[in-house]
Order: C-alpha cells, then sequence, then structure tokens
C-alpha cells in the first residue's frame, strides 16, 4: 500500500499507537495522532517529523474526516468501538488494536529487506507467534537476499525500458527470475551486471 502523503488517524498514544504511528511515518503518511498524553517516542516522532501531528485531546466523533486509514489504540473499549462505527459508517479501513476482529484490517508482523517485504499474520490468533515467526524468517533471508533483490530490480527496470514487445518482455522476466544469481552472490562470486552484460544477456535469451 502506498501511504505517502496520505493521511493517517492514530487515536490514542501508548505504546501500541507508537508502534503503529512509527510505520505510517515511515510509510510517508501525514500521521496524525489524537490523544491526551502520548510516550516520549510518540513526542519525539511529532518533534522530528513534519508530518506527524499531535491533537492533545480525547478523540470526538469526525475526527477520522479525510483518513484514508483509521488505528484505534486507547485503552478504553468503548473508545475503541466509537472510532470503529465512525470508520464504518464512512467507508475508511480501520484497525482496532484492543479488538483485532471488530477492525477491518489487522497489521501483520513485518520483515524489510530492501525491496523484500515478508509480512505475517495469525489472523489475530497469536501477535506473539506472528512476530517470532517474522524472527525465524529473518534467520533465512540475510543480506544476500537483499542484493538479489536490487539486482532483480535493476534488470528489470533496464528490460522494462529497453524492450517494448510484451511477449518477449514475459519472456525475458521468466528467465531473470529462473537464472540462479542468488546461488553466486552466497559464494561471494557475484559481481553486479554492467549495461553491456545485460545487453548481451537480454541477446543470448533471444538467440536461444
Ligand atoms: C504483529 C504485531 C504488529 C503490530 O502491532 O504492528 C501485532 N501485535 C504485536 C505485538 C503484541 N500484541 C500484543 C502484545 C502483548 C503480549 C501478548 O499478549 O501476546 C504484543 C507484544 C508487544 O506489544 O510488544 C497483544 C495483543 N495484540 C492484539 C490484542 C487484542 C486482540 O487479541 O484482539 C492483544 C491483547 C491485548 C490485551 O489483551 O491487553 C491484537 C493484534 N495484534 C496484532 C499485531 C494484530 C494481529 C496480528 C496477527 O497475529 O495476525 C491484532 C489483531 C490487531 C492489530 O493490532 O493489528 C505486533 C508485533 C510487532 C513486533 O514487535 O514485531
Ligand atoms: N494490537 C497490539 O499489538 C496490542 C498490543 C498490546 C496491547 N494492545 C491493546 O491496545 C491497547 C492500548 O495499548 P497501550 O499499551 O498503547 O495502552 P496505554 O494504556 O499505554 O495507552 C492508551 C492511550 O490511549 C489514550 N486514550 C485514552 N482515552 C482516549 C480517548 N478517549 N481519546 C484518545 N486517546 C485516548 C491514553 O491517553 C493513552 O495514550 C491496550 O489496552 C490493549 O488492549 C494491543
Amino acid at each position: 500500500m502506498n501511504l505517502a502523503g496520505r493521511r493517517c488517524v492514530v487515536i490514542g498514544g501508548g505504546p501500541v499507537a507508537e508502534r503503529k504511528a512509527t510505520m505510517l511515518a515511515e510509510a510517508g503518511a501525514v500521521t496524525v495522532v489524537i490523544s491526551p498524553n502520548v510516550t516520549e517516542g510518540l513526542q519525539r516522532l511529532h518533534q522530528e517529523r513534519e508530518q506527524v501531528v499531535w491533537i492533545q485531546r480525547e478523540y470526538q466523533q469526525g475526527d477520522l474526516a479525510g483518513a484514508f486509514l483509521a488505528f484505534a489504540a486507547t485503552d478504553r473499549p468503548e473508545v475503541n468501538a466509537a472510532v470503529a462505527a465512525e470508520a464504518e459508517a464512512e467507508g475508511i479501513p480501520m484497525n482496532d488494536a484492543g479488538e483485532g476482529t471488530r477492525g477491518s484490517m489487522i497489521t501483520p508482523g513485518v520483515l524489510r529487506r530492501g525491496g523484500l517485504v515478508v509480512a505475517v499474520s495469525t489472523s489475530g490468533a497469536g501477535p506473539t507467534a506472528a512476530r517470532e515467526l517474522i524472527r525465524e524468517i529473518d534467520e533465512h533471508f540475510g543480506e544476500d537476499y537483499e542484493r538479489y533483490i536490487d539486482f532483480l530490480s535493476s534488470a528489470r527496470a533496464f528490460i522494462k525500458e529497453r524492450i517494448d514487445d510484451p511477449g518477449r518482455r514475459k519472456r525475458l522476466f521468466r528467465r531473470l527470475a529462473e537464472t540462479d544469481i542468488l546461488t553466486s552472490i552466497r559464494e561471494g562470486s557475484f559481481e553486479p551486471w554492467s549495461e553491456a552484460a545485460m545487453i548481451a544477456w537480454i541477446e543470448e535469451q533471444t538467440e536461444e
């Protein structure tokens, strides 16, 4: 989801709200936190980032106006329920941190390795298990994978720029995915492809 410049509203200012707001701010969202008090982390985020706004008061009906996404993370179930009702009425996707199944979306555990994003959800059954699984996956996808994704990204951009024919593009993308670059990265023998190497590779695939 591209949240850059989108208004996202977080109701509540505790550690859970801080986690959601941090994730939103990192995604470039205009992040509005509404809560009478906030954690030190949230205060810092608000001071350091122009795009993070803190409105120091309790939630009021209408606070979700213009929101692209809404998050309720107060410690008061009746407040979270009121936020959920407003979101529902306004058609705004909403996350309820205190009662996962009430919201229309849940936040998964997330692992990022450059362009690689792995999300793990237990559908609300065990958030701690989701985090443990992320840790395990983290051990399997080291920096090698980040380099591989960077390679794929630049090779793909190159092909898109040079090849117009959709059928030929598709074949090249498939060949690219089949090419075992990861092993050479892992063995330390991988050299980033120059433009000439890329052109030669494309020609080789076309000849076969
Ligand atoms: C993955 C992660 C992502 C994130 O939050 O960004 C996430 N919870 C995380 C941590 C965490 N959650 C809880 C603790 C305390 C220890 C414990 O109880 O285990 C800790 C640990 C901590 O806080 O350090 C308790 C808890 N969580 C929920 C409830 C209410 C309920 O069950 O409905 C309660 C009981 C509250 C109570 O009873 O007081 C609900 C949700 N939590 C979800 C996600 C969604 C389901 C995800 C899934 O499994 O699919 C869902 C449904 C809604 C949502 O928030 O989206 C993040 C790990 C981030 C990381 O560190 O990497
Ligand atoms: N989803 C998750 O990952 C997760 C993890 C732990 C706990 N929880 C649940 O989320 C809730 C919040 O957790 P926390 O640790 O951040 O709680 P917390 O008690 O530290 O913070 C609650 C925040 O809500 C604010 N608040 C209270 N009433 C408000 C109102 N009317 N309007 C706006 N803000 C209001 C408070 O000022 C405070 O900043 C917990 O009660 C728990 O049920 C969820």
